[in-house]
């Protein structure tokens, strides 16, 4: 990879301007060399606004057509999501749009990946831990009236509790962590945290490794990531023990409910509402080169 560059002035908004030299490098760089940049974010709260059923999330609106629109200048675009490529596919609308004929989404933190070119999701065996967690929880959760309103996301790959629904989401959660970790562990599986729910699922993969594999696949020589909660903190982990190796990146937090990412953040943008505006802006300024 060649030498940084220097943070230097860049047509975009004030509020969509990253707060850090590493951030305007990262954005210097998008700029400067877009067809060699890789884009990719994350999907709920990050291209969807949070909902209370999961079902119900969708794209935000422009979110597709700013994607599609920056496709054209870009190296690689991807969408790295904790669902199931084929939800965050449906639910996303990604299908079929003229100008996302190269998309790649990594679903189940990049245990899964669907190609918008071959339109097929590959995917390694099911975990077998996942079935027996699966046949516990129902009875588990059952038990405590903390939980009450606590449901269960089937996932296929794993099973995710959600809290947003109980009386009190916050105390459900936090009480739930500790005795979801102990029976996760007992089926060899992890418990992977988010906004108001927690996920079993196996481990070995993470959106941080999904991201490398996908920087080195694409031979991206720099990396915009935008993400929204605890599941992409090893995406941003993974970009900035990029920028030690000499690949600039640019960290995107959507909103600020969840501090360990918005702290980490170079720029943070008003939910998807602010990340449809910043790719709508960084297309049309890559469009101009
Ligand atoms: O990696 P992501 O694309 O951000 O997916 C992470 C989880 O997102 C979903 O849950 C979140 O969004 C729901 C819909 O807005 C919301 O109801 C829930 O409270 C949020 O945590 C999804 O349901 C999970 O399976 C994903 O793992």
């Amino acid at each position: 990879m060649g030498s940084q560059p220097q943070s230097q002035p860049h047509p975009l908004p004030v509020d969509l301007t990253p707060a850090t030299p590493a951030g305007r490098d990262g954005l210097a760089a998008l700029l400067d060399a877009p067809d060699r940049a890789l884009i990719a974010v994350d999907f709920d709260g990050t291209l969807a606004d949070i909902v209370p059923d999961p079902e119900q999330a969708r794209a935000h609106p422009g979110a597709v057509e700013a994607l599609a629109a920056l496709a054209s200048h870009v190296g690689a675009l991807a969408v790295i999501t904790g669902r199931p490529a084929a939800v965050a596919v449906r639910n996303g609308g990604f299908a079929g749009v003229p100008g996302l004929g190269h998309l790649v989404v990594l679903g189940h933190y990049g245990a899964e990946r669907w190609d918008a070119g071959t339109g097929t999701v590959s995917a390694p065996d099911a975990h077998p831990g996942v079935e027996a967690a699966r046949a516990e929880l129902p009875g588990f959760l059952d038990g405590v009236e903390t939980w009450r309103g606590a449901w269960v996301e089937e996932k296929g790959r794993a099973v995710a509790v959600h809290t947003r629904r109980a009386a009190d989401p916050v105390t459900a959660f936090e009480s739930l962590r500790v005795p979801l970790a102990e029976l996760a562990a007992r089926h060899g599986l992890i418990v992977e945290p988010g906004r108001l729910v927690l996920e079993l699922r196996p481990p070995g993969i993470d959106k941080g490794v999904a991201l490398t594999e996908h920087v080195r696949e694409t031979g991206a020589s720099c990396v915009l990531y935008a993400g929204d909660d605890l599941g992409d903190v090893a995406a941003y982990a993974a970009v900035e023990k990029l920028r030690t190796e000499g690949v600039p990146g640019l960290l995107v937090c959507s909103g600020n409910e969840v501090p360990a990412l918005a702290d980490r953040a170079d720029l943070v943008v008003e939910g998807p509402s602010g990340v449809v505006r910043l790719l709508t802006a960084l297309s049309s300024i890559a469009g101009r080169a």
